[in-house]
């Protein structure tokens, strides 16, 4: 996967992996998202919107109920042009929409990360995702979801890397990896369910 990445930016295959060699951090979870017996309090959801702070993620499911409940995976997209909409974008005024996530059998979601993206200077998108609660009716049915986080070294250095060559201008400011973990508490990927986040369309 990490070379897969590396070859479609145009990158050395084994650049990633450089950076991902000596001790890289790779959390594995495991979700459980009961059968709701009640309906849940305020806007509490499965998991609110939020993109992951990792290089990129694989995630599987139990499948269960994940389409005809539509309480799976769902991903932000643009209405007009059904691109997904990534952790930078703007979406005050724009037409966006949930769009549920088929997995392929037997196979995993991968989904970019933040720290992809600032290595890519936005090429590939860290896509705004949620697991909204199943809809009435199919809420007796729980789901079960396996990810893998995959993460580089801890004090790699994470900046556009074609910026230098091209021209372009960065997108982001420099950081690195362990500072990119700071920004979050548990596991870097919940810090963004802060109330407000993503305000309406949340
Ligand atoms: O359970 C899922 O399908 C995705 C969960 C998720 O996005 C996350 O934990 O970051
Ligand atoms: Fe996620």
């Amino acid at each position: 996967m990490p070379r897969l990445f590396a070859v479609a930016l145009n990158l050395a295959p084994d650049f990633f992996l450089k950076r991902a060699s000596r001790a890289p951090i790779w959390p594995v979870t495991i979700a459980h998202y009961p059968p709701q017996e009640s309906k849940p309090e305020g806007d509490h959801s499965r998991i609110q919107p939020h993109w992951d702070r990792t290089l990129f993620s694989l995630i599987t499911t139990s499948d269960v109920g994940d389409e005809d409940s539509e309480g799976g995976l769902q991903i932000l997209v643009d209405s007009a042009t059904g691109e997904g909409v990534d952790g930078r974008a703007q979406v005050e005024g724009r037409d966006v929409e949930w769009q549920q996530v088929v997995r392929p059998k037997n196979g995993f979601v991968v989904n970019v990360g933040e720290m992809m993206s600032r290595w890519s200077n936005g090429r590939m998108k860290h896509v705004v995702h949620r697991v909204p609660n199943p809809v009435p009716g199919r809420d007796q049915v729980g789901r079960i979801s396996l990810m893998a986080f995959i993460l580089p070294d801890y004090d790699a250095t994470v900046e556009c890397i074609h910026c230098h060559e091209d021209g372009s201008e960065p997108l982001y400011e420099k950081t690195w990896v362990g500072e990119m973990m700071n920004w979050g508490s548990k596991l870097p990927i919940y810090n963004q369910t802060k109330p407000g986040f993503l305000g309406s369309w949340g």
